[in-house]
């Protein structure tokens, strides 16, 4: 396997990786030490073409009749994804949707390491939510300060989202992870991803529509 200088990649290539490298550690556990493109390819319902191409453009290139070198096709993935380091997080809103993300174990595998939450509510102030501690939000800042955290996962409601922003930004917060509808304002160089389910539901629910109509 060789590795050249990445050019650009694309946000769907980028989209596909943690995918490749589910599929990558599984055959690890089964012993695999080389993958084709095609495995990967039949596992996810893509062209073989596809997974050459997206990791052709991270600069690995396959050994023709071998295949990938797992181990190094997965540090490959795990470098460009900045996912070779921990990634410490705060989360923000220690509701139903942040105590669910507070409590996923698999975020341990893409490094990111929620340290603690923060949230309003003073009845969950000083409580600890899946073994992470929640502190009120007055320590926010103080904390973003004095830990050096640059990620901020926004679960509370959309109201308090633009304002929470502009507190966490100032205090050195430099990419957020928003799950609520709003499109924050962040000066540049702060990069937000908006994660946004219904958009995940409406095309579920459009495709559902679809077959319904030509099963009739
Ligand atoms: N992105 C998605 O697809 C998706 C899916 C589900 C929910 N959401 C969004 O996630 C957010 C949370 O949803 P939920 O169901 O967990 O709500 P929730 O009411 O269960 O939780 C919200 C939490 O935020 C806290 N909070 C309220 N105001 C706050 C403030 N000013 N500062 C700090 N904490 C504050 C509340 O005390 C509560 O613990 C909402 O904005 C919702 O729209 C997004």
């Amino acid at each position: 396997m060789s590795q050249d200088k990445p050019v650009s990649v694309s946000h769907p290539t980028i989209r596909r990786l943690p995918a490749y490298l589910n599929i990558l550690r599984k055959a690890q556990d089964e012993n695999k030490t080389h993958i084709s493109s095609t495995f990967i390819a039949d596992k996810l319902g893509y062209e073989p073409i596809q997974v050459r191409k997206d990791l052709a453009g991270l600069g690995i290139t396959g050994q023709a009749g071998v295949g990938f070198d797992a181990a190094e096709l997965i540090d490959a993935i795990l470098g460009f994804l900045g996912w070779d380091n921990a990634t410490d997080a705060y989360l923000i809103g220690a509701g139903n949707l942040g105590s669910a993300l507070a409590g996923y174990k698999g975020f341990k595998d893409y490094n990111l390491n929620i340290l603690a939450c923060f949230d309003s509510d003073l009845r969950k102030v000083g409580t600890e939510i899946h073994g992470k501690k929640v502190f009120g939000m007055e320590r926010l800042a103080e904390l973003i300060e004095r830990t050096g955290v640059n990620i901020a996962i926004l679960t509370l409601p959309d109201k308090a989202a633009q304002e929470i922003t502009d507190k966490i930004v100032e205090a050195g917060i430099r990419a957020i992870w928003n799950f609520t509808t709003v499109k924050l304002d962040v000066p540049d160089g702060v990069i937000v991803e908006r994660v946004d389910l219904a958009a995940s539901l409406a095309l579920l629910s459009r495709r559902t529509a679809e077959a319904m109509k030509n099963d009739k």
